[in-house]
């Protein structure tokens, strides 16, 4: 039996602000960082040691993994960073205010953007400003590979690679990982491993700083799940 443990990123300054964020490389807020290491006090406490951390090229992220590692005494644990693992990208909605958003084109439209499987939200080319397309973090991508905005469906299909190749030979190898992410990227791999449907992960919400721990069999299915 091995332990995998999903944690979104605590609250961070654009959440605060209703904003949509998306690859937008935004800070934790102060909450946010409590939240962080409220996570790391409640992993110590249930007991649960890593052998591998996993997390996206993001700043709310990786520093989430680190007080949450930091906190339960495992800074230590070997780490891995990659975009694949990144909120999905919002496109052209990036900076903007969800309520506004709401106001201008519909509640409707909004929640649709936010929680629809397939619908794309207005994109970003990779010439307009905050593309990034500009940003030397993805430098190394195949340019066709960097998002001009992303649903759920895009979203799953680059994350699941990165589980194919990375996280789940991990955990087949009997270790227990842990994932720092994102409320999208981590609602991706939640449908995958538990098989949720198209239409039932629009109600899937991950909780900001809340450890979700899986404990799956060697075949990776999932034998029990419990939030933090
Ligand atoms: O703005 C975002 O990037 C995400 C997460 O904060 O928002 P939502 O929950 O609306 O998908």
């Amino acid at each position: 039996m091995t332990k995998l443990v999903f944690i979104r990123h605590g609250q961070s300054e654009w959440n605060l602000k209703n904003l949509f964020t998306g690859w937008v490389d935004v800070n934790l807020s102060e909450q946010g960082e409590k939240e962080a290491k409220e996570a790391g006090r409640k992993l110590k406490e249930a007991g649960i040691q890593f052998d591998q951390a996993y997390t996206s090229v993001l700043t709310r992220a990786i520093k989430t993994l680190h007080f949450a590692l930091e906190e339960s005494g495992q800074l230590w644990v070997p780490e891995e960073k990659t975009w694949r693992l990144n909120e999905r990208h919002y496109g052209a909605l990036q900076g903007k205010n969800k309520a506004k958003a709401a106001e201008k084109y519909g509640e409707e439209q909004v929640h649709i953007w936010r929680r629809s499987y397939d619908v794309l939200p207005p994109l970003l080319s990779a010439d307009d400003e905050g593309s990034a397309a500009q940003d030397r973090r993805y430098a190394d991508l195949d340019p066709r590979a960097i998002p001009g905005g992303e649903n759920l469906k895009v979203t799953l299909e680059r994350v699941i690679p990165f589980w194919e190749d990375k996280i789940a030979p991990t955990l087949l190898d009997g270790k227990n990982v842990i994932i720092a992410a994102h409320g999208n990227s981590l609602r991706a791999l939640t449908k995958y491993i538990e098989g949720i449907s198209d239409e039932d992960i629009m109600g899937v919400e991950m909780a900001t700083g809340q450890p979700v721990v899986y404990d799956l069999d060697d075949k990776l299915n999932v034998v029990k799940k419990e939030k933090l």
